[in-house]
């Protein structure tokens, strides 16, 4: 049976909501069933077989949609399979290492038995609106450190989890 699989996402201004796609279009060439949703519009858990909840970070938390989400569905997705990631560092750290989830997402993942985090890298560039975005820009500390690379191997790594865990 195809997997169906919920990629939910909380993001401001658009960079998050990209990875989110780049990981469902993944698992779809994977062989899975994938809906990309904003985490604000997500709402039928139950008809999805496994969850990626995905949240841009902003002053270290996620944003609200997605810890909304998480809270709004906390039961649901505590009996599924559930993967989360975070995108955020205006910097390479994120392709160099692991970076660690910040607080609130690691009591999140307790919290939801969630199977694995990852974090990847965000975007600032002089498409970003905010006062916060364009002192970044004008510094020369701006850009788009997402990792389509990284992004992609993570979700065939995710499609595998779950065609394994299908095969149990
Ligand atoms: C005001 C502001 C605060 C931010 N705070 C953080 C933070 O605490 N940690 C982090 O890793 N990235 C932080 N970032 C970077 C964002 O997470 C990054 O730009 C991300 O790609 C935004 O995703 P979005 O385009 O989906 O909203 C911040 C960016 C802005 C503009």
């Amino acid at each position: 049976m195809t997997t169906r699989v919920l990629v939910a996402y909380g993001s401001r201004h658009g960079s998050t909501a990209g990875i989110a796609e780049q990981i469902g279009a993944t698992l779809r060439a994977d062989g899975c069933e994938a809906d990309v949703v904003p985490a604000g519009k997500a709402e039928d858990v139950a008809d999805y077989d496994a969850v990626v909840l995905g949240g841009a970070l902003y002053a270290g938390r996620w944003h609200g949609d997605a810890r909304r989400f998480a809270r709004r569905h906390g039961g649901e997705l505590a009996d599924r399979p559930v993967f989360l990631f975070s995108s955020g560092p205006i910097d390479d750290s994120a392709t160099r290492g692991e970076v660690p989830p910040a607080p609130g997402v690691k009591r999140l993942a307790a919290r939801l038995g969630a199977r694995e985090h990852v974090t990847f890298g965000g975007s600032v560039t002089t498409e970003t609106p905010g006062w916060f975005a364009r002192q970044l820009v004008r510094r020369g500390h701006g850009g788009d450190f997402r990792d389509p690379e990284r992004v992609r191997s993570w979700a065939h790594h995710v499609a595998a989890d779950l065609e394994e865990t299908e095969s149990d």
